[in-house]
């Protein structure tokens, strides 16, 4: 029987075992986590077994994860479709070298972080300003990979922020740039055009209306733009100086971007050190995971489990819930890193999969979920895979007590997922506020946990800069790690070019230059009305 087979097996032999039992096993919450850089990763509470452990390690020993990872950190193009390397990982290892195509890449990227720093420097000092005085705000105009992780980071690291205000503009919705703009001083912003391609329709639209509304203050807009890209040529049509133009290789994914210089209005509003800081917390989860052997590997771990409840079990999602507001846009963003990383139907070699891609990934931060979605995690039909995580301390000594309630609520959690309630206790309950009879029996009915229901959690001593990289980083290479267990490619993204040329070709149907021809009757009946609202 192969590796898969027995993991089959095993899932269908286990599906009704409640996780309480797995406990009577002496030390199991000690011998069923793994520690690293101070990060706790807990995975006691699933159904994973020891057997089942050393089958999952096995599997990733036999789909070939070392020799991948080992390709990924030294620049083999492991990206197949695009024919690139993937190096994010050197934009955080700044002093190694890595060789692509027989050149080290390293001396550029050192070269235009350093001209970040400088920049960063500056603008926080005010020797670099607008041209009605400092700059007091920043203007992230990105979409996709170029957006969701400085927003992120931003929202993530804000009791480090000491720069200017950042905002963020993704949506071609003009609403949301409009919004944006409405609150701000053109000669005092900054308004950085986030575009690893430089032609991102959204991104390349607001950047022109950004320009437009620059320009009504500024005499020269140019000069308050900067511009984040691998397109030199593109920034440079657009009229942005080269000065203020910091360009990365095509070896780094737009979703695993934010540590280069897609991470710049971070970098200004926490400062370069700060920012080298978060480097560091990623480096270090990088040299862990590149050295600690699977079973003690927090990212092999993360995608073990991650494989056993998607490919084995069939929970078709995960819910991703941080007890920590300053992460609230962590759900958004491991959406895209992923789902468009592992939302694939076919394997390297192009053939069809023969067993389910990536998981649905949703969530939103603790303990608003709770009164709101945990209904359907505590006593739905389907079971969902929680991944918990929380800080040991907050930010704000003066609201500990705040905190304290904060972790209660989140070890109640999982507690309760995996404890839950039996009908013979809800019937105790109901006999308690005197009920009898077939309406105890009833009422009762209505309160029964099944229990068992799975979860992780990831505990931190604090969301530091070092502790949010390592955060960010686990989740990428637990990504990674699945791909390669799944025979996907992680990092390319056909699936969200076909919706990008449709809706070019549909521009002109809604204007009224084009009849449509060869249209659907839905899409053409949608255009029409939409025609008819503008009047035409
Ligand atoms: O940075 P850009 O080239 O503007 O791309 C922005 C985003 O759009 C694309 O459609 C991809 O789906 C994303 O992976 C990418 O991050």
């Amino acid at each position: 029987m192969t590796i898969w087979n027995k993991l089959s097996a095993q899932a269908e032999a286990v599906r009704n075992r409640p996780l309480l039992e797995l406990f009577e096993i002496e030390a199991r919450a000690g011998s069923f986590s793994a520690e690293a850089g101070g990060l706790l990763f807990d995975y006691s509470k699933t159904n994973i077994d020891a057997e089942t452990r050393d089958l999952l390690i096995a599997l990733a020993e036999e789909r070939g994860v070392a020799a991948r990872r080992e390709a990924m950190f030294t620049g083999a193009k492991i990206n197949e479709t695009e024919g690139r390397a993937v190096l994010h990982t050197a934009l955080r290892n700044l002093d190694g070298s890595v060789l692509v195509d027989g050149a080290d890449v390293m001396p550029a990227v050192r070269e235009t972080h350093a001209r970040m720093v400088a920049f960063a420097h500056d603008l926080r000092a005010g020797r670099f300003t607008g041209q009605g005085g400092a700059i007091t705000d920043v203007v992230n105009i990105g979409i996709g990979g170029s957006d969701l992780g400085p927003a992120m980071a931003v929202l993530a690291l804000a009791p480090y922020h000491d720069g200017p205000r950042c905002h963020f503009v993704s949506n071609v919705d003009g609403a949301h740039i409009h919004d944006i703009l409405a609150g701000l001083n053109p000669a005092t912003t900054l308004v950085i055009v986030a575009s690893k391609t430089f032609t991102t329709i959204e991104t390349m639209t607001n950047a022109e209306t950004a320009r437009r509304w620059m320009a009504t203050k500024v005499s020269d807009p140019a000069a308050q733009f900067a511009a984040l890209s691998t397109a030199g040529d593109k920034t440079a049509a657009f009229g942005i100086d080269p000065s203020r133009v910091f360009g990365f290789e095509d070896w780094v994914g737009g979703r695993y971007s934010m540590w280069g210089p897609i991470g710049l209005s971070l970098m200004l509003a926490v400062g370069p050190e700060t920012f080298d800081r978060m480097l560091a917390g990623a480096a270090a989860m990088d040299r862990h995971f590149r050295t600690a052997p699977f079973a003690q590997n927090l990212p092999v771990l993360l995608a073990l489990v991650g494989i056993w409840h998607n490919q084995f079990c069939g929970y078709a999602t995960r819910a991703v819930l941080p007890y920590e507001q300053r992460l609230a846009r962590l759900p958004a963003y491991l959406q895209q890193l992923e789902m468009e990383s592992n939302g694939k139907r076919v394997s390297m070699d192009g053939a069809d999969l023969s067993y389910h891609s990536g998981p649905v990934v949703w969530g939103e931060p603790g303990t608003n979920g709770q009164h709101a979605f945990y209904q359907l995690i505590h006593q739905g039909t389907r079971v969902i895979p929680c991944e918990f995580m929380v800080g040991a301390e907050g930010h704000e000594p003066d609201l500990a007590h705040q905190h304290l309630l904060l972790v209660a609520n989140c070890l109640a959690q999982s507690e309760a997922l995996m404890r839950g309630r039996s009908l013979d206790e809800a019937r105790e309950i109901m006999r308690a506020k005197g009920l009898e009879g077939a309406e105890l029996e009833r009422q009762a009915r209505h309160r029964v946990f099944p229990g068992s229901r799975p979860s992780t959690t990831l505990l931190y001593p604090k969301l530091t800069p070092e502790t949010f990289g390592a955060i960010v980083a686990l989740y990428e290479h637990r990504v990674f790690v699945e791909g390669v267990i799944l025979g996907i490619n992680s990092f390319d993204q056909w699936g969200v070019e076909l919706g990008k040329e449709l809706a070019l070709a549909l521009a002109p149907v809604l204007d009224g230059s084009s009849d449509g021809a060869g249209k659907d009757g839905s899409t053409l009946r949608l255009a029409a009305r939409f025609r008819a609202a503008q009047g035409g």
